[in-house]
C-alpha cells in the first residue's frame, strides 16, 4: 500500500503495480487522478484516489486513517506534490515566500507525521519525499531552495528519530530538469533555451519520468533497507557544477547526448511512459527520446 501524494507525474504509479503494490493517488483535482486511476488499472494494477490538500495538516491525518481503514496498512508514503513560482527575492513579497515554504516543507512534514501517527510510527514503513536540487543557491526561487533543503534536513532527522525504534526508512530524490507535466508552469521560451543548449550536465539531456520512479521505486523496496536519510540526486550530473556555468563546462556535449533515456520499466511496453502533457518543445524532445530509448544512442544521434 502506496500513498502517492499528488497525481502521478514524474509518472511512477504505472511501476508500482509491477511490485503489486496498491497504489492511492492524492491531490486535489479528482479529474487528474481518475483518469491515472484508469490506466493503472488497465495495466493490471490496483489502484485508488482520493482528494488531499496536504496544506491542511488535518486532512493529512484524515486522509491516512481513511487508508488503513479501508486498506489495513500503509507501507509507503511519497511526497511528490511540490512546486514554486519564479521570482527573484528583491520582488517576492512574505506571503509569496511563505506560501511556497507552506506547501513543499509544511505539507511534506503534515504527512510524514500523518503516516507515523496514522500507521507507521506502529508498523514502521518507508517514505520518499521529492525535492529539488538545491545544493548550492537557488536564484530566481529563493523560497522554493529555502523550503527544500528543509525537506532534507528533516528526512536526515525523521531517518534518525524514528527509524532505531520505529523501523521507518525515510530518504529524498532530488530530480534534475525532467521531461513532465510541472514543465507548463514555466515559459515556452525559457524552455527552449534549455533545450537548445541550456541542460549544462554531463548526461546532456533531460530526464525523464521513469528515471525518476525507478529511484523513487528502488529506495521504497526492501532492495535499499539499508539506505536511510540519504538525498540521492536523479539529474545526470547536474548537480555537480554551476547551474549558469559558461566556461569549463563548454566541455558538456552541446551536441546533445551519449545517456541512453529510460522510459520503462520493467522492459514491458505496457509500462513504459508512452507521451507527455507539456509544452509543444518539451513534447517535441521527449519523442526524440522515445526514439532513442527504444533504437539506442551513438556518436551520431541529436538530441
Ligand atoms: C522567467 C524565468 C523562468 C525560469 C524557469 C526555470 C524553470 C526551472 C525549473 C526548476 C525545476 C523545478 C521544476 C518543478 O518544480 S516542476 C513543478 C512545477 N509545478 C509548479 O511549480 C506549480 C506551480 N504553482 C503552484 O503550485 C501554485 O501556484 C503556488 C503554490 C506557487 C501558489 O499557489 P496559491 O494558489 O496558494 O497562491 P496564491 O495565488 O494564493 O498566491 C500566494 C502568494 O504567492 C504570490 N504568487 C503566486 N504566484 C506568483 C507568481 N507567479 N509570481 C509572483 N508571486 C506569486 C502571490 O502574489 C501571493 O502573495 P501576495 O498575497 O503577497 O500577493
Ligand atoms: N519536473 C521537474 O523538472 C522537476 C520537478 N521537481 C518536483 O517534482 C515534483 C513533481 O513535479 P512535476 O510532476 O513536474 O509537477 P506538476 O506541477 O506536474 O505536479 C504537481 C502535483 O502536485 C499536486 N499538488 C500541488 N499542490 C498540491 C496540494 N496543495 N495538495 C495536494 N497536491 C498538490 C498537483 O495536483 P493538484 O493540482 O491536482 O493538487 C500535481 O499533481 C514536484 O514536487 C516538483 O517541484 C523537482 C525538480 C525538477
Amino acid at each position: 500500500m502506496v500513498l502517492i501524494g499528488s497525481h502521478p507525474i514524474l509518472g511512477f504509479a504505472v511501476y508500482f503495480y509491477s511490485l503489486g503494490a496498491t497504489v492511492i493517488l492524492a491531490a486535489r483535482k479528482m479529474d487528474q487522478l481518475k483518469s491515472t486511476a484508469k490506466e493503472i488499472e488497465l495495466l493490471g494494477g490496483k489502484c485508488d484516489v482520493m482528494q488531499l490538500n496536504i496544506r491542511d495538516a488535518n486532512q493529512a491525518l484524515e486522509a491516512v486513517n481513511q487508508i488503513v481503514a479501508k486498506h489495513g496498512k500503509l507501507n509507503g508514503l511519497v511526497n511528490n506534490a511540490g512546486g514554486q513560482f519564479h521570482s527573484p527575492a528583491s520582488k517576492m513579497t512574505p506571503n509569496g515566500f511563505a506560501t511556497v515554504v507552506d506547501l513543499n516543507l509544511m505539507g511534506t512534514f503534515y504527512l510524514c507525521k500523518a503516516a507515523f501517527d496514522g500507521y507507521m510510527g506502529e508498523h514502521g514503513g518507508t517514505i520518499v519525499n521529492i525535492v529539488a536540487d538545491c545544493r548550492n543557491g537557488f536564484p530566481g526561487m529563493v523560497h522554493t531552495g529555502a523550503a527544500r533543503a528543509g525537506i532534507i534536513n528533516m528526512t536526515k532527522t525523521l531517518a534518525i528519530e524514528w527509524g532505531p525504534y520505529n523501523g521507518i526508512r525515510i530518504n529524498c530524490v532530488a530530480p534534475g530538469m525532467t521531461i513532465s507535466s510541472g514543465m507548463k508552469n514555466y515559459p515556452e521560451k525559457v524552455l527552449d533555451g534549455f533545450i537548445a543548449n541550456g541542460w549544462m550536465n554531463p548526461s546532456g539531456r533531460f530526464g525523464t519520468e521513469s528515471e525518476m520512479a525507478a529511484s523513487v521505486v528502488f529506495l521504497l523496496s526492501p532492495a535499499a533497507s539499508y539506505i536511510t536519510g540519504v538525498n540521492l540526486p536523479v539529474d545526470g550530473g547536474y548537480s555537480l557544477s554551476r547551474s549558469d556555468a559558461k566556461g569549463p563546462e563548454a566541455m558538456y556535449n552541446p551536441k546533445g547526448s551519449l545517456m541512453r533515456p529510460y522510459i520503462g520499466w520493467p522492459s514491458d511496453e505496457k509500462a513504459a511512459i508512452q507521451e507527455v502533457d507539456a509544452p509543444t518543445g518539451i513534447v517535441k524532445l521527449f519523442e526524440k527520446y522515445k526514439a532513442l530509448a527504444v533504437n539506442g544512442i551513438n556518436r551520431d544521434s541529436k538530441l
